[in-house]
């Protein structure tokens, strides 16, 4: 840890406000996010209940965990473990990706909470984000150190990707849509980002988060978490439920891009992260967006007049945004800008 770039002892800046602290005594055990078996697609049938099972899981939660997924584990071993090097370099070793501005492609970063009345909170993890669409070519962009990284992110992007095609499938059928439907009106080049997120042991889980409250402005993430160590909380009827970690899962959320496209059925959920005193948290979330200019509002098959009437307008994707990044620092409300008035 004497490499982080987070000291260990907890400032005021990472002190959170009495009401935007994470009250750990009030985790719900009652419920649980929907783990969901893709080998199970063997006959007609099992594919029928598999669509099923995602239907009800984007519906209830927005979030579910899949496993026999296909991804070799070795893989996403390599990846967390090449996250895991990165983030425990002397900081002068990522310093050049070091940024505040949101336009660089390639940047480390801290997330921070703007608090009324107060310097900003800083949340406690560190963060890497870049981009992955441009798949071979952009391996010079990404960090030379550790040796390791750009090869095993190739590797996980490819696999991911053809993952996500799967996972699209599924859900267009979830939403009674031809296969290709989704990934096809997301548009091609799809906005593809990751974030590496980086959560030391913190002396007092209490009194900070690591990732504040949020919901994923894209479509569709594929999560992997440090195994054995939880931290990752979705919201589910005013509760938070603690998402822990599978051997070998993936943890899937839906975006707020999937919520508008179907129209309020299928949910983009808040979530947050949470510290813990003895455990390092690692985590990895590959996003997939539509393309900046694909027009994104619910779905012509999905509404009509009487039952389903449109809940919101249609936009461009950059426009959402755009409005994203202008509410950096708050808990932003963006799918409810492009609300239709009842
Ligand atoms: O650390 C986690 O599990 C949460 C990651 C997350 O929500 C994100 O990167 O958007
Ligand atoms: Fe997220």
């Amino acid at each position: 840890m004497a490499n982080s770039a987070i000291p260990l002892s907890l400032t005021s800046k990472f002190i959170l406000p009495e009401d935007k602290r994470p009250q750990l005594a009030q985790i719900s055990s009652l419920a649980s996010v929907p783990v969901i078996d893709l080998n199970d697609n063997g006959n007609k049938n099992g594919h029928y209940l598999l669509v099923q099972k995602i239907s009800q899981a984007c519906e209830d939660y927005g979030f579910f965990q899949i496993i026999n997924h296909g991804v070799p584990q070795e893989v996403c071993d390599r990846m967390m473990s090449a996250i895991t090097d990165f983030f425990e370099l002397p900081p002068e070793e990522r310093a050049e990706f070091v940024t505040e501005d949101h336009t660089k492609q390639v940047k480390v970063f801290h997330y921070n909470l703007k608090v009324e009345g107060q310097e900003k909170v800083s949340m406690w993890s560190e963060t890497f984000s870049h981009p992955w669409h441009r798949g071979e070519d952009l391996a010079h962009l990404l960090p030379k150190n550790p040796p390791k990284y750009r090869e095993a992110f190739g590797e996980y992007a490819k696999e991911v990707r053809t993952l996500i095609t799967s996972l699209f499938s599924l859900i267009s059928e979830a939403l009674g849509l031809e296969k290709d439907f989704l990934q096809k009106r997301l548009g091609d080049p799809p906005t593809l980002r990751t974030q590496a997120n980086y959560y030391p042991p913190c002396p007092n889980p209490d009194l900070t988060l690591g990732l504040a409250i949020h919901t994923d402005p894209q479509a569709l993430t594929v999560v992997q978490q440090s195994a054995g160590v939880t931290g990752l909380q979705v919201l589910k009827d005013g509760e938070w439920v603690a998402v822990d970690p599978i051997p070998n899962a993936f943890v899937i959320n839906l975006g707020d891009q999937m919520q508008v496209l179907s129209n309020g059925r299928f949910k983009s959920v808040h979530h947050r992260a949470v510290t813990n005193k003895t455990q390092l948290r690692v985590s990895s979330a590959m996003f997939y967006a539509p393309n900046l200019d694909t027009v994104i509002g619910p779905i012509e098959d999905l509404i009509d007049e009487v039952e389903h009437p449109p809940i919101y307008r249609s936009y461009r994707y950059a426009e959402f945004l755009q409005e994203w990044f202008r509410q950096e620092g708050k808990r932003r409300m963006v799918k409810e800008l492009f609300q239709l008035p009842k």
